[in-house]
């Protein structure tokens, strides 16, 4: 199995219940709701993506040939020497198009928790640690429990009711980043107030400005 990776960098977890943890980002290329151009992005199934997932040409991406090699390099970005859990977060565009058992057995041998950004559309692999579910309006969910369901906010086709009854541990909105984002968080802030079940999830990373 060969792995697309369009970048992979140190930073914060900047959103949902992990935010503010240290974190190996491994930003796999590749989306099976967009497909990254922009000329296309009216048409496709998820249309206010933030992220540039297109090639491998990001700092720390590539072309791995095996699960040995890319858990090598996410392993050397983790700093040697302290305490706490080495952590990677794979996202993407749409990690589950990629990560297979080689790696999660590879990023377990290596000692780390391994978490996933999804969009909900493709099964998760067993081993998973912390699955993140951001469903879009019209992707067919098929990932439908996991660890937290982080739901982008306002989508007039997928309102929070319809996700709250399903198996995650925590329900977050986060506002919809985009001209209007600051009308998006003043309506995310009331609904997560009248329905106490929701949390807020402000992108932290944006608001301190760090990748
Ligand atoms: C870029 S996506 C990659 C992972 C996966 N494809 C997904 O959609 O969950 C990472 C996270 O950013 C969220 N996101 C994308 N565009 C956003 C935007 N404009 N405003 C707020 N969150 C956004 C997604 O919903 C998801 O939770
Ligand atoms: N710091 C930081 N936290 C994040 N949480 C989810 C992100 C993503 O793009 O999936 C992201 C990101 O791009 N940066
Ligand atoms: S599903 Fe995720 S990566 Fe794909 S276009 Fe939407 S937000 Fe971006
Ligand atoms: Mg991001």
């Amino acid at each position: 199995m060969t792995y697309a990776v369009k970048e992979m960098f140190y930073t914060l977890q900047g959103e949902g219940a992990q935010a503010g943890r240290a974190s190996v980002f491994c930003r796999f290329a590749g989306c099976n709701l967009w497909n990254g151009r922009e000329e296309d992005r009216t048409s496709a199934v998820c249309t206010f993506c933030d992220t540039d997932f297109i090639g491998t040409d990001g700092e720390g991406g590539g072309k791995f040939s095996t699960a040995e090699e890319l858990a090598d390099s996410i392993a050397s970005k983790w700093p040697t020497g302290g305490a706490g859990k080495p952590y990677v977060v794979c996202t993407g565009g749409e990690p589950l198009l990629q990560i297979d058992p080689a790696l999660i057995d590879a990023l377990h041998a290596r000692g780390f928790e391994i978490a996933v950004e999804t969009n909900g559309t493709q099964p998760a692999p067993a081993g998973l640690d912390w699955i993140c579910v951001s469903p879009k309006a019209d992707a067919e969910m098929v990932l439908t429990h996991g660890h937290e369901l982080k739901l982008v906010f306002p989508q007039p086709l997928a309102r929070p009711e319809r996700f709250e009854a399903m198996g995650f541990q925590h329900f977050f909105l986060q506002p919809m980043d985009s001209i209007l984002k600051a009308q998006h968080t003043r309506e995310a802030v009331a609904y997560c107030m009248a329905h106490p079940q929701w949390r807020l999830s402000v992108q932290m990373h944006k608001v301190i400005g760090i990748a």
